[in-house]
């Protein structure tokens, strides 16, 4: 782990020999991976790793076929759900409601596992829901039907519901999809925000860029597995993107921010296509950590 967050192994979430299977197929098969606490990390992979069911998994939403999950050093899964759903809350990347809610009362749904097991009333959710809100940038949204949202403002509520929930860990399925590029950057700065806050940021992610320019520690997911982990500077190189992905990657400089760009292109002509597809399907595991 190299996050940088001087946190110790305890500190945060360690999944280990984590394997789901979907429709009698390992879609997630061993997976070691740690999230630390205070730190933005990203989960990144083609399409089909695995990321969703992973995130999933991690937040005890599908059940782990075998492997074990530890939140500060002690096993999440074996936690009563309600006091699981105070540690950890998912934004998953459809979230639809089945009957039409307000965003309001979408949102305060968030709030349920900190109420009174036998309440019934909702003081100072108000408040909480509209802090939430205006976290996510949507509080002009509350009075508005949720299935009547676009689907980045959908995305940005969904956002709010699970800050509503005041959770430690905080696992994002694409937050940024869907969202317009002002709306994508005030989603990774509220995400380094709450990171700062101490929460375990954990966010899949298709934008390289972002994951290396925004995120403390990347996990790089292909076929279920786990390839490369650790600082985002050093595990996406472009000989691991072109692994994974099959595309060229060119890293360059932001001119403002300093910050990693990693320019895409596809394979250029020339380049044997065998010898990519065999570099595609014989990943072997060579991060420094996970
Ligand atoms: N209910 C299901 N039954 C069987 N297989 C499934 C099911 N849901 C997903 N899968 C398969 O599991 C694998 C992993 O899917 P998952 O959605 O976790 O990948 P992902 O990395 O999030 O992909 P994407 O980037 O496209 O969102 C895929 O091959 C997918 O087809």
């Amino acid at each position: 782990m190299s996050a940088g967050t001087g946190g110790g192994p305890d500190d945060g979430l360690r999944a280990s020999d984590l394997a789901v299977s979907l429709g009698g197929t390992l879609v997630v098969d061993g997976v070691d991976c740690t999230v630390p606490a205070g730190a933005l990390s990203a989960l990144v992979g083609p399409n089909g790793a695995g990321k969703s069911t992973l995130l999933r998994a991690l937040a005890g939403v599908v059940p782990a076929r075998r492997g074990t999950i530890q939140w500060q050093g002690s096993d999440l899964l074996r936690r009563p759900r309600r006091e699981r759903a105070r540690i950890a809350a998912l934004v998953d990347q459809e979230s639809g409601t089945g009957v039409p809610l307000t965003v309001r009362e979408v949102v305060s749904l968030g709030t349920m596992p900190h109420r009174p097991l036998l309440g019934f009333g909702n003081s100072g959710d108000d408040d909480a829901v509209l802090a939430a809100l205006e976290s996510a940038g949507v509080p002009e949204l509350r009075d508005r039907l949720y299935g009547e949202l676009s689907g980045g403002q959908r995305q940005r509520v969904q956002l709010a519901r699970a800050l509503a929930q005041q959770p430690q860990l905080l696992l994002l399925d694409e937050p940024t999809n869907h969202l317009d590029p002002f709306a994508q950057l005030a989603t990774l700065q509220l995400m380094r925000q709450l990171a700062g806050r101490g929460i375990a940021v954990v966010a899949a992610l298709h934008d390289l860029t972002h994951a290396a320019a925004h995120c403390d520690h990347v996990i790089v997911l292909h076929r279920g597995t786990v390839v490369a982990a650790g600082e985002p500077r050093t595990v996406l190189s472009p000989a691991l993107i072109r692994q994974v992905y099959g595309v060229q990657a060119d890293v360059l400089v932001h001119p403002a921010t300093g910050r990693p760009l990693i320019a895409l292109s596809l394979p250029q002509a020339g380049r044997d296509p065998a010898s990519e597809a065999t570099d595609r399907a014989g990943l072997s595991y060579e991060g420094s950590s996970s």
